[in-house]
């Protein structure tokens, strides 16, 4: 439930409780050593002492899994960093530590506060290639502020929350944000999906990938005092305070842009859409610079806010959203005043909480990585809507399929050929999700640009041949593979494109979806045959591998099997 809190009480400059190292690592542990294995009966991960139980979500820079600590039973969620990037320049490619990884562990390790999301442990093994922060686990996920079958850039409302459920969600953002400044700590990503809910309905803030620590706390991590718009990118556009946006003003120093996008989430969350908006970068930083604010009317709210917004209470919410969205960054509102405002509160009316719905029932919450049930017959496929998201999809087919079987075009050049040495052949890492490349094409919001999917179909059939047995390697992907350590796998159709269409066969009215899809989502089941260039002829036992890449970005269309 989110309440209105008491203020958080500020932490004096001096007493960084945290920045003690011993303080440090008696709170968080520090593992040096990763050992992945696999559970062939729960058909799950073992990460040290975690059972991965499926994904949580997909950041631009790594995925997120649920996992279960096995000696305390205790739910986390553990974000999975890419220890290497690769930079290209020219025909040169070169392999650079990440330096997200330190920045985000440096400004965590720093953080213990009710409403910031706290790390619980590293797992950092100088021989893997991923690093793993273990994080407390914010079961009803991040804060939504428009229809799941939106995307945010172009929602216009109207809201889906309340004044009231707005104001709970800020006040709690403000605790927490006066404790991040206090320890010298800048967000610089402050958005809605930035704030997770817990499963008492604590709003807390995550993803510190792009956050810093100003000069006089800094360490090892990238000082606050290098330009922002000559650093690496960082932060979504929509939510940049004006004094990012311009290359003349280097006030990246100030607390202040998290204050503004603090006003830019407010306003997302009272009036459903984005304040500034535009349909190129050049022209949304024009508007943030030079744009005045306007607003929904007030007959516009009482349409839609069925708590019966006062007059005062809309008057209130426009003027806090000046002081947040001020252009000058000297003379924007201060969090101290922010929670005196009289918006934040005059009108505590006790709403009703966000109820959003938990993200996953961990008992039923399973990936299928490989190796289908041997009733492998049926093959569903569903066509999502323009603009739907994947996020209504995750939570209802998390437990049986793995998006990371899914291809992008973003990957084409990377095709995979598979070969029967090749263990990984249904995730090898040229797959990535596709949540993931979706938003790395715009970083306006987690699911963005809307995309048409082709796609290709190959069959890998593993047949029984010798002792089985399971592998698993670091990317988190398994494999069945027999005494010799070989897979056993044998392509059956080619990996070339063609249409989607082309598989659509055999519509069969008498089988029912296997859980309820939303309504916006057509669900067709189609028996394992194909008439089109592939056959699909599936054996018994054979796992299925769509491979979907994008022909035009104006319709999405995702097709899933499930097997
Ligand atoms: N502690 C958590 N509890 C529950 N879900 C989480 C948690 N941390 C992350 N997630 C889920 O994973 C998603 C991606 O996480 P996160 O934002 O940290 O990754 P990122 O790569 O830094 O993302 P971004 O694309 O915003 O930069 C979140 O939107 C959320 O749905």
């Amino acid at each position: 439930m989110v309440l209105l809190k008491e203020p958080v009480p500020l932490l004096p400059q001096s007493s960084l409780l945290y920045n003690n190292a011993s303080n440090v690592s008696s709170r968080i542990k520090e593992t040096k050593k990763v050992k992945l294995s696999y559970n062939p009966l729960t058909k799950r991960q073992i990460l040290n002492n975690f059972e991965i139980l499926g994904t949580l979500g997909n950041g631009q820079y790594g995925k997120v899994k649920l996992g279960r600590d096995l000696d305390t039973g205790r739910l986390v969620a553990i974000k999975i960093l890419n220890r290497f990037e690769k930079r290209s320049g020219y025909s040169l490619q070169v392999k650079m530590e990440n330096p997200r990884i330190d920045q985000e562990v440096e400004v965590m390790k720093r953080c213990h506060h009710e409403n910031v999301v706290e790390l619980y442990e590293i797992l950092n093994d100088p021989e893997s290639a991923k690093v793993y922060l273990v994080l407390e686990y914010c079961s009803r996920g991040p804060v939504k502020w428009c229809p799941e079958n939106q995307l945010e850039i172009k929602a216009v409302g109207p809201p889906i929350l309340s004044f009231q459920q707005a104001r709970n969600i800020v006040s709690d953002v403000v605790s927490g944000l006066e404790y991040l400044h206090s320890q010298g700590i800048i967000h610089r990503d402050i958005k809605p999906s930035n704030l997770l809910i817990s499963s008492n309905g604590t709003v807390k803030i995550s993803d510190f990938g792009v956050s810093i620590l100003t000069a006089a706390e800094s360490t090892n991590i990238q000082s606050s005092h290098e330009p922002i718009l000559k650093s690496k990118t960082f932060g979504t556009p929509a939510f940049f305070a004006p004094e990012l946006c311009s290359t003349e003003t280097y006030c990246c120093r100030s607390s202040a842009i998290d204050i503004w996008s603090l006003g830019v989430t407010l306003y997302c969350l009272l009036f459903g859409t984005l304040p500034f908006n535009a349909n190129s970068g050049l022209e949304l930083f024009d508007n943030i610079i030079n744009k005045p604010l306007d607003f929904p009317s007030y007959e516009e709210i009482l349409k839609h806010d069925s708590s019966n917004v006062t007059i005062e209470e809309y008057r209130d919410a426009k003027d806090l959203l000046y002081k947040l969205l001020e252009k000058n960054p000297s003379r924007r509102i201060s969090l101290a005043e922010t929670k005196t405002h009289p918006f934040m509160c005059r009108y505590d009316n006790n709403a009703a909480p966000v109820v959003t719905p938990l993200l996953a029932d961990p008992e039923t919450f399973r990936e299928l990585k490989i190796s289908p049930p041997s009733s492998c017959k049926k093959v569903e496929l569903l066509n999502l809507p323009v603009n739907s998201s994947f996020a209504s999809l995750d939570s209802l087919y998390m437990e049986d399929f793995d998006h990371n079987n899914f291809r992008t075009a973003a990957d084409r050049n990377l095709r995979h050929s598979p070969s029967a040495n090749n263990v990984n052949i249904l995730s090898p890492p040229a797959y990535h999700n596709i949540e993931s490349r979706e938003s790395s094409y715009s970083s306006f919001s987690s699911y963005t640009s809307s995309t048409a999917f082709t796609s290709q179909i190959s069959i890998h059939d593993a047949s029984l041949v010798g002792d089985q047995h399971y592998s698993a390697d670091e990317n988190g992907n398994s494999s069945r593979v027999n005494s010799r350590g070989l897979s056993q796998c044998k392509i059956l159709s080619t990996f070339e494109e063609h249409s989607f269409e082309s598989t659509q066969v055999d519509l069969s009215p008498a089988l029912s979806p296997v859980s309820n899809p939303p309504p916006q989502m057509k669900t067709r089941l189609v028996e394992g045959t194909s008439s089109g260039k592939d056959e699909l002829n599936m054996d018994t036992d054979a796992s299925l591998v769509l491979k979907a890449s994008d022909t035009q970005r104006t319709r999405r269309r995702m097709s899933l099997y499930k097997l």
